[in-house]
């Protein structure tokens, strides 16, 4: 049987964030626990001024919570968790990135579930929330619609990835204009995220009739739509098709499963602090490269979904799916970004942490061929040998 979780609400226009005050007043709620990116809070953006303005239209009351930097941390949980305890809000808003929902996400848990551990998320079925509304400004981690939350353990520095359908935002606002202001390296870096979700989900063992319907529609609008964004980022029409895109692909792999490259991926986030889109895409071609066979058929799917002619045989459509995305990679600067964050001797020297914490969670056991040790350091020492080639460049 197939069935989907999805946001009670997805709303999908240019201004559409204001429309926040008056979602919230319908929850019921008075005041509001406002998660913000705190780059977004910065001048010339503001972005935090116009929420102000927004919800006092509405008499919520508001309070900021922008005490943080990067992917979130269970130490930025616990001062946002102190923060809302002394404040008492009722409703939960993120604005930012994936790091900003997720932080967001925990939070909603957190401040009503005294005790509770990240692991034990997973579990509860009767899991308990606050109200949460979730408004991107990336288009990649579709976190707004997905029921995944990504924290990294900050006693562990491992990144653990609780997933529940009760952790789905109640409300996506889907505003164009917040995702204008991206600089191109993270424009790329999560478009390929959203291409990387949407892929894993379509060739994952768990995909579904409805979640296929998203992963492919996903696919095709991050092929129309990412290489204009790359070379016009203020291309409006784009950008929307971007925001969207990220949505389904969140929607797809949240109803089925990501996989290898998000597995491998993890690990290089955690350990070289490689921002998650980048460390995706620097895996996503080797992880393609080791299912093709067993995923000929899906492979040869996706790349009719981004463009390539119908007439052509699966054998050579899949191997067209897996060059696209090389070739992204290039035109992209992915892999000279890479290395800038991977020194190839501390790289090879991590290969066996990072092969082990690729295999320690559950991530790998969707992949079509669920891979040994060695097939996945195979996959580090290939993308080591690539970004090797940047560094005498
Ligand atoms: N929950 C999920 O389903 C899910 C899925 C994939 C990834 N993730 C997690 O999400 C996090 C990454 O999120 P992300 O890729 O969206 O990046 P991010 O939220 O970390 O943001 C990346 C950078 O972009 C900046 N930024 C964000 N919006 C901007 C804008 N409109 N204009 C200018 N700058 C802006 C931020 O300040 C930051 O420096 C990782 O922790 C990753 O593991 C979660
Ligand atoms: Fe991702």
């Amino acid at each position: 049987m197939s069935s989907l979780h999805v946001p009670k609400e997805i709303n999908l226009e240019f201004g559409s964030v204001q429309k926040l005050g008056q979602i919230a007043s319908d929850f019921g709620a008075t005041h509001l626990f406002i998660v913000i990116d705190a780059f977004l809070t910065q001048s010339p953006l503001n972005y935090q001024d116009q929420l102000e303005q927004i919800c006092r239209k509405h008499s919520l009351e508001i309070t900021c919570f922008s005490d943080f930097r990067g992917e979130p941390t269970t130490e930025h949980l616990d001062e946002a968790i102190s923060k809302i305890n002394v404040c008492g809000a009722d409703c939960i808003v993120a604005m930012g990135g994936g790091s900003s929902i997720d932080l967001a996400k925990a939070i909603s848990v957190f401040a009503i579930n005294r005790g509770i551990t990240l692991d034990e998320i997973e579990q509860k079925r009767d899991l308990k929330r606050l109200p949460l509304i979730a408004i991107p400004t990336t288009a990649g981690t579709g976190s707004e619609a997905t029921k995944v939350m990504v924290i990294t353990d900050s006693k562990s520095n491992i990144k653990k990835n609780p997933g529940n359908p009760k952790l789905i935002p109640d409300v996506a606002i889907l505003d164009p204009n917040l995702t204008m202001s991206l600089p191109k390296h993270f424009t790329v870096y999560t478009g390929l995220d959203a291409l990387a979700h949407a892929m894993e989900a379509y060739v994952s063992t768990r995909a579904t009739e409805l979640s296929n319907h998203y992963a492919l529609e996903a696919i095709k609008m991050v092929g129309e739509a990412l290489p204009r964004v790359y070379d016009n980022g203020k291309d409006e029409e784009a950008r929307k098709k971007m925001l969207l895109a990220s949505c389904y692909a969140g929607i797809a792999f949240s109803n089925s499963s990501t996989n290898l490259a998000h597995a491998t991926a993890r690990p290089l986030g955690a350990h070289f602090h490689i921002p998650h889109g980048l460390s995706v895409a620097l895996l996503l071609p080797f992880v393609i490269e080791f299912g093709l066979e067993a995923a000929r058929e899906r492979y040869a799917n996706i790349a009719m979904a981004l463009g390539v002619e119908r007439s052509k045989n699966k054998e050579e459509l899949a191997k067209d799916a897996l060059m696209i995305v090389h070739r992204y990679n290039e035109r992209f600067n992915i892999w000279n970004d890479g290395f800038k964050y991977i020194k190839p001797s501390e790289f090879e020297e991590s290969i066996p942490t990072l092969v082990q914490d690729s295999l320690s969670g559950n991530g790998v056991l969707t992949n079509q061929i669920i891979p040994t040790d060695a097939d996945v350091e195979k996959i580090y020492k290939q993308l080591l040998k690539k970004v090797s080639q940047y560094s005498v460049n």
